[in-house]
Formats: structure tokens, C-alpha cells, sequence
């Protein structure tokens, strides 16, 4: 279990997370989102020891990894995988090879006992054996992410880390990683934590949320949760995002008959159009809608 207890780092004077307490559920799918900013990043070094907090306590299973010993702390990094923003594949090794880096890094196993487990998670990314010797120059985004994927589990982590596995992907190759990610948590039974900006994938895998907003923990939940959630700072994050704008102000719109006062503007014009309805000064919705906002359940 990873725990996170008043966790605070600063840069000089500069408070960057102020005291930040979370239980990430094991065996899910953790994820931290957050504007630009928030600390997101900077809570997911310190969890993983590439930035030491200026106070607090990131336990593994109840010990605190800043207060190991160096043989400690490389036991649990052993049982990490990270899947690195932009992938960070060596552009001068196969896909293969890249695969077996950790395995020639971190085991003694023959080459013959290292590749079938090579092939072994690259099969469960659904990467076919046409690619294994490619470049990553050669090979999509998208199969660029699996690779970086296999890569991460190969040595069969305990725990996962996701910075931002969507960046740079669209839409509906970002859903394919998405599921992976989410399946494959189940399988190993990891505890993954995710850090994204991608809306989507709250809905998809958001089997617990953290909500970082200016170095703190503003809200957690799940991805029910978050559509009923009246956390303001929360609500305005999510406005200013059109996947999860529109799932609320469906929702919001379905129960009250009107949308959230603090949605004007822009916002307001977006969602009339969407639904194909007239909302008035107040929030009302002023005509029958014309269909498009679906029957409540
Ligand atoms: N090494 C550093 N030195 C000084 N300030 C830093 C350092 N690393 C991060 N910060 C500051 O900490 C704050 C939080 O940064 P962080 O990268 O965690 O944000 P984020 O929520 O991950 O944003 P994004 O979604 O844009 O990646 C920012 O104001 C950033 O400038």
C-alpha cells in the first residue's frame, strides 16, 4: 500500500505541496489530475524518490521510503515501473531490445528465459512479432506507448507509474492505452498511479481521483462521484474541460431542468449548442429541449 502522510516540498520559498494526505487503493487505478501547476508532478517524484520532500512521509507497505537505507529504497524500486512522458524509448534499440533493458539491468535470467517474458508482455500490449525489431522511429505513437508499456511491467511491478500516457496521442488510441492500463492493473494486480490531464480517461479508469489544486489535495473520488461533486474549485476544473463539461451539464441539466449559475459565457453558448437547447439569462432552460439531452435512467 502506498500512503502519503502531510507531505510538503518546497523550491527555496516556494511552497509546492502543502501537506498533501492520501491512501492510494490497491490493485486500482489512481489517478492525480489537476491544472497546470497543481504539483501533480512534483507529488508523483517525491513518491517515487526522485525528489525528497522537505517534510512528510511516503510509506510503502508502512515504511517510509525517505528514511531507508540506499538498499531499502532499491528494493522498492524494484517493484516500481514507470511509464515515463513521451514514452523514452531508446531510438537505437529494437522494440525488443528495449523491452529487455530493465531484465538485462535488474536479473541474471539466460537470454532464452529473457525473451520469452519479452514476448510474453509484448503479446499482452497486443504488439505483433513484425515489430520487435523495428526502431521506435519506425513504429506509431500509439505502438510506441505499448512498447513503453511492456517495458514498464516486464519486471512485474508491484506498482505503477503513469505520467502522462496520453500526451501527444489521439483520442481513440489514448482510450486503447487507457483500457490496457486499466486491465493490466487488474491482472498484476498493481497499484497504478496515473497522472493526466486527460478527461477521458477519468471517465475510463478514474477508479479513484485525486484532485490537486494549488499543492493540495482539494477533492477525492470516484468516477461517479466526480459528476455529482458540488466542490467549486473542482466544478470550474472541470468546465474548462469538454469531455467531463458535457457529461455534467447533462447530468446537471437532467435533474434541475437548469445548468450550474457559474456557467456563463462561452461555456453556457457551448452547452446550448451541444444539446441543441436555449438556456435562458438565468440558467433555465428556456424552450423543450429537442432530444438531444438523453431520458434520465
Ligand atoms: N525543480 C523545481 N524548482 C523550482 N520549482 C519547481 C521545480 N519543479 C516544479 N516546480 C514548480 O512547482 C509547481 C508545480 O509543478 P508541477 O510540475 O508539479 O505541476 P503539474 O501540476 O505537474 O503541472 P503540468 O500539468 O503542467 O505538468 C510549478 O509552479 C513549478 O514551477
Amino acid at each position: 500500500m502506498i500512503e502519503l502522510k502531510d507531505l510538503k516540498k518546497s523550491f527555496e520559498d516556494k511552497a509546492v505541496l502543502k501537506g498533501v494526505s492520501i491512501v492510494m487503493n490497491d490493485g486500482k487505478c489512481n489517478l492525480i489530475i489537476g491544472s497546470s501547476g497543481s504539483g501533480k508532478t512534483v507529488l508523483m517524484k517525491c513518491m517515487v524518490g526522485l525528489l525528497k520532500p522537505t517534510s512528510g512521509n511516503v510509506l510503502y507497505d508502512g515504511a517510509d521510503f525517505v528514511n531507508l537505507n540506499d538498499k531499502e529504497q532499491k528494493a522498492i524500486r524494484e517493484k516500481i515501473g514507470m511509464l515515463f512522458q513521451g514514452g523514452a524509448l531508446f531510438d537505437s534499440q529494437t522494440v525488443e531490445q528495449n523491452v529487455m533493458f530493465p531484465l538485462d539491468m535488474f536479473t541474471t535470467d539466460k537470454y532464452s528465459k529473457k525473451r520469452e517474458r519479452v514476448k510474453q508482455v509484448l503479446d499482452r500490449v497486443q504488439l505483433k512479432e513484425d515489430a520487435y525489431k523495428k526502431f521506435p522511429s519506425e513504429i506509431s505513437g500509439g505502438m510506441q506507448k505499448r512498447v513503453a508499456l511492456a517495458r514498464a511491467i516486464v519486471l512485474n511491478p508491484k506498482y505503477l507509474f503513469c505520467d502522462e500516457p496520453n500526451s501527444g496521442l489521439d483520442p481513440q488510441t489514448s482510450m486503447v492505452i487507457d483500457k490496457l492500463i486499466h486491465e493490466i492493473t487488474r491482472e498484476y494486480d498493481m497499484t497504478t498511479i496515473v497522472n493526466t490531464h486527460d478527461m477521458n480517461s477519468v471517465m475510463e479508469i478514474g477508479d479513484h481521483i485525486i484532485y490537486m489544486h494549488q499543492g493540495e489535495k482539494e477533492w477525492e473520488g470516484n468516477n461517479k462521484e466526480i459528476i455529482l461533486s458540488d466542490n467549486e474549485k473542482l466544478n470550474g476544473f472541470i468546465f474548462a474541460s469538454e469531455f467531463l463539461r458535457d457529461a455534467k451539464a447533462m447530468r446537471t441539466i437532467q435533474e434541475t431542468g437548469k445548468i450550474p449559475e457559474n456557467v456563463q459565457g462561452g461555456i453556457k453558448d457551448a452547452i446550448e449548442e451541444k444539446f441543441n437547447i436555449d438556456i435562458d439569462k438565468d440558467g433555465h432552460i428556456g424552450s423543450p429541449t429537442k432530444g438531444n439531452v438523453p431520458p434520465k435512467e
